[in-house]
């Protein structure tokens, strides 16, 4: 029997959503599964692009892929899947997503992965013998209880571990190369402070911020949102991969540009903070330190004081110039003659960028803020998170602002009304009273954040977001100028 109608449609061929592929050792799948448009919709349950390791190894920037586990690759993620020993995937787009990718297998000897990892056994034998120093200088706990020492003695005196800034042209994968060093790094048991420098990419926090953490676990495979992402974050919940604690600025701009003078004295207070943490913990400061910094050209002179005003403030003894013969060769020049407060040589290494790693442009990068705040709030596939809803009077919340047009003698910021105009931008809580100064909020490290939902400018009331309950109390609120509102989170 056959229903009317039913048999003219056309048998539909069956479309293959899942494939294995082959990797040789050293060889990458690079993949890039577009943003979600409004025009597309995905035709099934699946959330992304899914795949499994089923035989060999394969890692993503540097952190491995446990066998058989299936990873959930987002749209809006643009990355790439290498292996040191051939492996075979298993690669499931069921969803139908647009997905981009491809197989690229260079002999190792050809591939820049092969000086990537290079530079990470030449920084661990750095890390050895800076281990070794501590070693003689400051012996175990054990050693110092029996000899009678306290704790702390002796660590702020041996040379910390290699100190690395990444640099180069925008898109050459400095942040794939800080994020591959730093899980090679946790892979050998080693605790290196990571610290980013540009504002575009934020550490383990929003866009729009600048930031450092010690990095002593794993991380993410499946962050979508690019850079260090922000699913690595505490939570108010459980966790399926180990947190880090970052310590964050907010600068409250998009590019360095923007505010050099604000820039300099972020780096230069988290190059404090670096310091302090060496001071402190003798395992951090023997791993030593991956700096991430925002793109710099060859030729642009006042991007490269920017560079040599972080590597001072860092006290960095390696600078590695990723894709540009010609920024190592100026780097090469300026740091000739400087030494290290330990009077040792800054080295400026160049190595070839991949060729898989891309410039982001101007839209994929608006998504992947969105992707950010939205994760931020409401957490990711592993996760979900429940931001509350809050009301407040104008009175109960202090937003300060850098001033519109700064003058002569003018305060960081400045403190502002509520206004409508606020409605949907994320502002930072800072940790810091209300009553301080605008320069110790300015300068105080970031609680969290809000996002602003609606003002009812008669009834001078605002609703806001927040990732926890409870009042903001004596907070302050800093309101910056970017990321935009893009996206209204409530619609
Ligand atoms: N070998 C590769 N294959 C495929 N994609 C890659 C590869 N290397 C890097 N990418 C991707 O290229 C993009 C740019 O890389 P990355 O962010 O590391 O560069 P960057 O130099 O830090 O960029 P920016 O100058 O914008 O800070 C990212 O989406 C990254 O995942």
């Amino acid at each position: 029997m056959s229903i009317p109608g039913l048999g003219q449609i056309a048998p539909q061929a069956p479309t293959t959503t899942q494939r294995t592929i082959n990797l040789r050792p050293f060889g990458e799948w690079r993949f890039s599964i577009p943003h979600q448009h409004s025009t597309f919709s995905s035709n099934s349950s699946a959330a992304g692009v899914t795949v499994r390791l089923v035989a060999g190894t394969a890692e993503r920037d540097g952190t491995e892929l446990a066998p058989n586990c299936v990873y959930t690759f987002l749209p809006g993620t643009k990355s790439k899947l290498f292996t040191d020993q051939g492996c075979t995937l298993e690669i499931n787009n069921t969803g139908g997503y647009p997905l981009e990718d491809r197989v690229v297998e260079h002999p190792p000897e050809q591939s820049p992965m092969l000086s990537y990892i290079n530079l990470h056994f030449g920084l661990q034998d750095h890390e050895r013998a800076a281990a070794a120093q501590a070693q003689q200088q400051h012996p175990t706990h054990h050693q110092q209880q029996q000899q009678g020492r306290g704790a702390g003695a002796g660590v702020a005196r041996s040379k910390p571990g290699p100190r690395v800034l990444i640099c180069g042209p925008p898109g050459v994968g400095k942040t794939s190369l800080a994020k591959l060093l730093a899980a090679l790094a946790t892979r050998m048991g080693s605790q290196p402070l990571v610290a980013n420098l540009n504002p575009t990419d934020g550490l383990l926090c929003l866009p729009g911020t600048l930031g450092a953490a010690v990095f002593g676990t794993l991380m993410d495979v499946e962050e979508p949102a690019g850079g260090f992402g922000v699913t690595n974050t505490p939570i108010s919940g459980p966790s399926a991969v180990p947190v880090k604690n970052p310590l964050t600025f907010y600068f409250g701009h998009e590019k360095v540009e923007d505010d050099v003078d604000m820039w300099r004295q972020m780096t230069e207070r988290l190059a404090v903070l670096a310091r302090r943490k060496f001071e402190r913990n003798r395992d951090v400061r023997v791993a030593g330190l991956l700096v991430d910094t925002a793109p710099v050209e060859a030729g642009d002179k006042e991007g490269q004081e920017l560079l040599g005003w972080a590597v001072r403030q860092f006290d960095a003894n390696f600078v590695v110039v990723l894709g540009s013969e010609q920024l190592k060769t100026e780097l090469g020049q300026r740091f000739a003659s400087e030494k290290t407060s330990f009077e040792e040589p800054i080295t400026v290494l160049g190595l070839d960028k991949s060729d898989g790693a891309v410039q982001i442009d101007k839209a994929w990068r608006q998504k992947s803020t969105e992707t950010a705040i939205k994760e931020y709030f409401f957490g990711g596939i592993k996760a979900r998170l429940s931001p509350f809803t809050q009301s407040a009077s104008f009175d109960e919340l202090v937003v300060f602002k850098a001033p519109d047009e700064p003058y002569e003698g003018a305060p960081v910021l400045e403190r502002v009304e509520i206004t409508p105009e606020m409605a949907h931008w994320t502002l930072a809580v800072m940790i810091a009273s209300v009553t301080d100064s605008p320069q110790a909020i300015r300068f105080s490290s970031v609680l969290g954040f809000i996002v602003i939902a609606d003002v009812d400018q008669e009834r001078r009331r605002v609703k806001f977001l927040s990732p926890v309950s409870g009042r903001l109390g004596n907070h302050p609120l800093i309101w910056g100028r970017w990321p935009e509102p893009y996206l209204n989170l409530l619609a």
